[in-house]
């Protein structure tokens, strides 16, 4: 379980990023984020691998407050958590393989990270992940070659190769075309669904959060002002959270194929 018990974060300059949150995500959730951009969607997801430090407040994580772990601990925390970014953070220049074993350098000792040697276990996990998102042909082409939608499954097959028990993903669609979102934001749910992960997700188009979403958490400028189930929510609930009428621009479209798109 993770747990926010009236956290707040403010950054060096004073600008308040969240503010006293209270929040408990269970076990196997798969939790959307939505909020005007400038919210603090992107914070609150970084307090829980610690990439930002909450100012007050306690964060819990497997009974622990995670705001008192040093250097040791967090490294341990960070593996126990897979992140998924907007712009994939994958190393072009390698292989797709090479990619997604990086998910298990938390994992190796030093040495053998070094030397990239993996054993035959993390080889096999690598590629049977690469198979659950669909590109395990492209095990070993280079990830230059790949397009967008293939990029965002090789950082997911990496997060699951970390074998975490939580994944963060901040936006992981807002780089690609609505049809190939929709199909990157389904191959998450359901590999996040077959671990039981827990998986918090930011986004910011409303029609794709009500797609995917079991549970919505809403914040406006570093507030909490809605956290419900999918079955709660309706356009009011973002006309709140947004704090305006809705607008065509907040929603990502249809799933339609296109004909670069029917490549994915
Ligand atoms: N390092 C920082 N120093 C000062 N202010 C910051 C810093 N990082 C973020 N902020 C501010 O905190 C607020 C919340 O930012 P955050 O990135 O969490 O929002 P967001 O909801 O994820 O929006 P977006 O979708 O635009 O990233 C914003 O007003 C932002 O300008």
């Amino acid at each position: 379980m993770i747990e926010f018990k009236d956290v707040s974060l403010v950054y060096p300059n004073g600008h308040k990023g969240l503010k006293n949150i209270n929040l408990n995500i269970q076990e196997g959730e798969f939790v959307v984020i939505v909020g005007m951009s400038g919210a603090g969607k992107s914070t609150l997801i970084r307090s829980i691998n610690r990439m930002v430090t909450p100012t007050s407040g306690e964060l819990i994580i497997g009974g622990e407050n995670i705001l008192k772990f040093k250097e040791p601990q967090l490294r341990k925390l960070r593996t126990r958590i897979g992140m998924i970014f907007q712009s994939y953070n994958i190393v072009k220049r390698m292989s797709v393989l090479r990619n997604v074993l990086a998910g298990r350098l938390g994992h190796i000792g030093t040495v053998r990270s070094i030397f990239g040697l993996f054993p035959q276990s993390d080889m096999r996990l690598a590629m049977d992940n690469l198979k659950r998102v669909g590109i395990d042909e492209k095990a070993y082409v280079r990830a230059s070659n790949l397009s967008g939608g293939q990029q965002q499954r090789v950082s997911i097959a990496r997060a699951l190769t970390q074998q975490p028990s939580i994944i963060l993903a901040d936006e992981p669609v807002a780089s690609l075309d609505p049809p190939t979102s929709h199909k990157v934001m389904k191959d998450l749910r359901r590999v996040s669904r077959e671990d039981g992960l827990t998986t918090i997700v930011n986004l910011h188009f409303i029609d794709m959060a009500m797609e995917y979403a079991d549970r919505i958490i809403g914040l406006r400028d570093g507030e909490l002002v809605f956290d419900g189930p999918i079955s709660e929510v309706d356009e009011q609930t973002f006309e709140e959270i947004y704090g305006r009428p809705i607008k065509e621009d907040d929603l990502i479209g249809n799933e339609e194929e296109t004909d670069e798109t029917a490549k994915e």
